[in-house]
């Protein structure tokens, strides 16, 4: 199920050769369950930062974070990674090149019955209108297609949020346009929590309910 998303006045901050690196501080948002963000801010303003923290990857020096009743972290609790209910479409997190589309789609579902594994990989893969193409590995996929397996993987364990770091960046501007629509219409079919990062503003207003605008390392603005 998904949940509202809710970051409370958090600062986040880099060890550095001089001490601590302040890059986001101040920062709030709330986002309805169901609802489609989108943290738009030119290169270094710090939403890398905010998602690697919502994620589990950054600890808090200050503020909250909570998804639903959860406190996922503030400055004296991190939840780690896994037990967050957080997926993740990254850029790094590219597909498995040894694994078929379906076994990638299924690697996060490892801890269900084999027929419910299947089950919901084929569903995925029909969500992300691949159900063809299970068989193939990710070589013999375009990188549109490559891109939806990964939303089908990420959306396979049924994460309360979804989060998204430029997801299109390495895909050609028609790729990327058409894809941007088709995911949006996924992760509304979901009924989908997400937050999605980039520097693209036509990709941001294509996409999402809300926009958030970043200026080094603070919310400037928050569209409704
Ligand atoms: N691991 C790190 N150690 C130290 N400083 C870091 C680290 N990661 C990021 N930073 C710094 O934090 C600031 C924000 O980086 P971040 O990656 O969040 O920005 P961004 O808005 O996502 O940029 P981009 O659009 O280029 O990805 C930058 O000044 C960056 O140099």
């Amino acid at each position: 199920m998904s949940a509202t998303l809710q970051l409370d006045d958090v600062r986040l901050a880099y060890d550095g050769a001089h001490g601590l690196h302040t890059v986001v501080d101040g920062f709030s948002l709330s986002l309805d369950a169901g609802r489609i963000g989108c943290l738009l801010g030119p290169s270094g303003c710090g939403k890398t930062t905010v998602l690697r923290a919502i994620a589990g990857f950054e600890p808090l020096r200050a503020g909250s974070i909570r998804l639903g009743e959860r406190l996922l972290s503030s400055a004296g609790v991190h939840l780690p990674p896994e037990e967050r209910r957080v997926g993740m479409m990254f850029q790094e997190y590219a597909l498995f090149p040894h694994l078929t589309a379906a076994q990638n789609v299924g690697f996060g579902l490892r801890r269900l019955p084999q027929p419910d594994q299947r089950a919901r990989v084929a569903e995925m893969l029909a969500l992300v209108g691949l159900a063809e193409s299970g068989g193939r590995y990710p070589h013999e996929l375009s990188g549109g297609q490559q891109q939806r397996i990964a939303l089908a993987r990420a959306l396979a364990p049924s994460p309360a949020l979804l989060l998204l770091d430029e997801p299109f960046s390495n895909l050609d501007a028609a790729t990327r346009e058409r894809l941007t629509v088709e995911v949006r219409e996924i992760l509304k079919a979901a009924g989908q929590t997400a937050v999605l990062v980039t520097h693209n503003e036509a990709e941001a207003q294509a996409m999402a309910d809300h926009i958030g605008l970043m200026h080094n390392g603070r919310l400037t603005r928050w569209t409704a």
